[in-house]
């Protein structure tokens, strides 16, 4: 191998390692084209060196020492596929010490040390790309820092976690349970290691704390982002929501408005001529608002071994071209702008809820009595058929309203004593329409 070749050293040969191995060999004369150099694959760390695998390598080049790969100095790139804080953390910052350029995948890492990590690699003149770790195959970060970087972006609203959008589409499409359908997300190696981080919502809070950070040039940590999973979801609340035109997803809400920022993940209800209602599966969308460009939509594959391969090597292609050009480093802190956020009485949408009442005459003016003393009107109602003894179920769709005053809301319908129990409530998004 010659001065033309680029040596890895890959860390974690796991679902998305796998497919960077076989990116780089399938593709191996289409990126010597664009780098003008080899990229050979130099030392893998994973922690069981006797697994099998699916991508096969000579014994010599599996490695279960990070040592192997910090302390080589062939090695130019650092490509980081393990996953979690620690020890990524540590070896990402010891990359970095030792002058290595560094790709990685890791939204945990990077939603929680990123500025840390950023700012070492600045002081070292190295580059730190990580675009695989928003929405797997969609090239959406580099279209946040370059293709917006005119204009002023106002709100970003996607799907941006592949295993629950799967989870929820299969449920609303043959209604299949909740348990089975992760385990296929997880087969399928679109699950985190801990699949918990997707259902809670944290994974997409992750993906959205970066989203913002860059979409808004402000310093957002992942406390900042409003978090609500997927977990009690149930399949009545998909079908009720589809019965009134609605479809149920797991959405991140980034907005900003007078100077102030609100950042959200939860459920939501998006009607159906929302661009996201009809995001299917595993594929992630994330729609732009800029102030000049107006509204833009992203979509593609979230996650699985190929389609976040595909972000890591393009990382890895545009780390090669700056070394080519001598400029890696350059401008891998940006300064920020002052950071404000929204309180709930400034953060503004619609609302569904669904009611379990008393089955007594008069209960239809109590509720709608208890929502117009927070000035919160209503814009959908509907009245299902009795489903236990002395018990109705009451669905509520609000006109826009504050969270405190939703809030407020809550806390009479909880007191009182007609209502039996909130049964579920979620945000509502509007469509093309509204
Ligand atoms: N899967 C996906 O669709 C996507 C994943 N990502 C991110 O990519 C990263 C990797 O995900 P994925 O490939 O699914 O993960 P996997 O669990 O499939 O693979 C992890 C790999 O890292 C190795 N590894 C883990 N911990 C250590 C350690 N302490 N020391 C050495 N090796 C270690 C494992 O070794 P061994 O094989 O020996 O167990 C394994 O090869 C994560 O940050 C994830 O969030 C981002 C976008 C999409
Ligand atoms: N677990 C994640 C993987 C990609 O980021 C997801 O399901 O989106």
């Amino acid at each position: 191998m010659g001065e033309d070749t680029v040596k890895v050293g890959l860390m974690g040969l796991g679902t998305v390692g796998s497919g960077v191995v076989r990116l780089i060999e399938d593709h191996q004369e289409d990126l010597y084209h664009q780098t003008g150099r080899r990229i050979a694959i130099e030392k893998v760390l994973v922690r069981d060196r006797l697994k099998k695998r699916s991508v096969p390598f000579g014994k010599g080049l599996l490695t279960d020492r990070a040592e192997d790969l910090l302390e080589n100095r062939e090695i130019d790139i650092v490509v980081e596929v393990m996953g979690g804080i620690e020890p990524a953390r540590e070896y990402i910052r010891e990359a970095l010490l030792q002058g290595k350029h560094v790709v990685t995948a890791n939204k945990d890492l990077m939603a929680l040390h990123g500025a840390e990590l950023l700012s070492v690699a600045a002081e070292k003149g190295c580059d730190v790309f990580y675009e695989a770790s928003v929405a797997g195959g969609i090239p959406i970060l580099r279209a946040l820092v370059e293709g917006f970087s005119s204009d002023r972006i106002t709100k970003m609203i996607g799907i941006v976690n592949g295993t629950t959008n799967y989870i929820l589409t299969e449920m609303k499409r043959r209604g299949a349970p909740f348990g089975e359908v992760l385990h296929q997300a997880q087969t399928l190696g679109y699950a985190e290691a801990d699949p918990a981080s997707d259902v809670d919502g944290l994974d997409a809070a992750r993906k959205m704390a970066i989203l913002g950070t860059l979409g808004f040039r402000i310093p957002l940590s992942l406390e900042e982002v409003k978090v609500r999973g997927i977990a009690d979801v149930t399949p009545e609340d998909v079908q009720f929501a589809e019965q009134m035109g609605y479809i149920l997803k797991l959405v991140g809400i980034a907005q900003q408005d007078h100077g102030k920022v609100e950042v959200s993940v939860q459920p939501a209800l998006l009607s159906g001529d929302h661009p996201l209602a009809s995001v299917e599966g595993v594929y992630n969308a994330v729609s732009v608002y800029g102030e000049a460009v107006g509204e833009t939509m992203f979509y593609g594959p979230g996650a699985g071994e190929m389609p976040t391969a595909t972000a890591v090597v393009s990382d890895l292609v545009t780390v090669i071209k700056q070394m080519r050009l001598g400029v890696n480093g350059r401008g891998t802190v940006a300064p920020y702008r002052e950071k404000q956020l929204k309180s709930p009485r400034e953060v503004f949408a619609k609302y569904f809820l669904r009611l379990h009442v008393a089955d007594e005459s008069g209960v239809m003016a109590r509720l709608t009595q208890m929502f117009a003393e927070e000035e919160v009107s209503l814009e959908k109602v509907l009245q299902l058929p009795r489903s236990r003894e002395k018990e109705a179920e009451i669905i509520l769709i609000t006109h826009t309203a504050s969270l405190h005053q939703l809030s407020r809301v809550r806390e009479q319908l909880e007191e009182s004593d007609v209502v039996i129990r909130i049964q579920s409530d979620y945000r509502v998004e509007g469509g093309l329409s509204s």
